[in-house]
């Protein structure tokens, strides 16, 4: 939790800072007082203000109110909202910024002396079931990092790495949810081809990719045990599982990934 009188503002209330705003209030020392949000788009503001009962404000405001700013836009708009922040930033201010790819260094370029956290989180954060890597910029103590893990804890599991470990954990955790739901699109298109209903084919990808995530989460097996056991001899999983490798699974994850991890580099070489 965020001391009592720690306030948090959202730079972009897009749906990052949903998810992480939505974490935040759910801890119930956090009151919605607390948290503020500076939001270019007046009906996602108003939205952000019905929905969880939070002020929105310019960035003068914003700086103002609060102490702990979270930096939620696009990597691309980063640097147009260094520029806007930068006069109003002070001493008692701490960044904590989310964009993909974009280092902490691009921060202290302008912010001298401010500590940063660089912070990627992920999507489950909405439903409490989130991980989120934090990393130190060159200003950032053990007290920032202690307060940046307060705040993601409210929304999942939560890793310190290095920095230079960021652009990669982008590729694997932050967008990998994605992942996820496509092979659940996928699955749930090819369930309806082999004749089932798509309600309840979707109930079925849907506990299937539960149960498997928390038996690899608490069996204490790894993921290639869990398959070996779902594969008997000559069943139905190795007939599926063969025309995956034949096709080139394997290739294609990895390919995914690198294009991830690349793209978050090239975007924070951009920002
Ligand atoms: N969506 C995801 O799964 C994840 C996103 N991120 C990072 O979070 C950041 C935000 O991503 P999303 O929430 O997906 O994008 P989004 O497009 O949903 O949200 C961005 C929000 O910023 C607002 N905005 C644009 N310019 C602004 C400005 N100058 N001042 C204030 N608000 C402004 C937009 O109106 C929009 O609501 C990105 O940097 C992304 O790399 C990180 C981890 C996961
Ligand atoms: O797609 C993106 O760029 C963001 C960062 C990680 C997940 N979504």
């Amino acid at each position: 939790m965020v001391a009592k009188h720690n306030v948090v503002g959202f730079v972009g209330g897009g749906k990052m800072a949903e998810a992480l705003i939505s974490g935040l209030l759910r801890d119930t020392a956090i009151d919605t007082a607390q948290v503020v949000v500076c939001e270019t788009h007046p009906e996602r503001a108003q939205y952000l203000r019905d929905t969880y009962g939070i002020r929105s404000c310019g960035f003068e405001d914003l700086a103002d109110r609060a102490d702990i700013i979270v930096i939620a836009v696009k990597p691309q708009v980063v640097p147009e909202v260094i520029e806007s922040l930068a006069p109003h930033i002070t001493d008692r201010h701490m960044v904590i910024s989310v964009a993909a790819g974009v280092a902490t260094s691009t921060f202290e370029a302008t912010f001298d002396r401010t500590p940063v956290v660089r912070v990627m989180p992920n999507t489950p954060a909405l439903v409490g079931q989130g991980i989120a890597v934090v990393a130190p910029g060159a200003k950032a103590d053990q007290e920032h990092l202690d307060i940046a893990k307060r705040i993601l804890a409210t929304t999942g599991v939560v890793l310190q790495l290095p920095e230079n470990q960021l652009d990669a954990v982008t590729a694997v955790s932050g967008t990998g949810p994605a992942y996820f739901f496509l092979l659940a699109e996928l699955l749930i298109d090819a369930a309806t081809s082999v004749g089932i209903e798509r309600d309840v084919a979707r109930d079925l990808v849907v506990q299937t990719a539960l149960g498997a995530a928390v038996m690899l989460r608490d069996s204490g097996d790894d993921a290639a045990g869990l398959r070996a056991a779902v594969t008997s001899p000559g069943g139905t999983t190795a007939a599926a599982v063969d025309v995956l490798e034949e096709r080139g699974l394997r290739d294609i994850i990895s390919a995914a990934v690198h294009a991830a991890r690349d793209r978050s580099v090239e975007l924070g070489n951009k920002a």
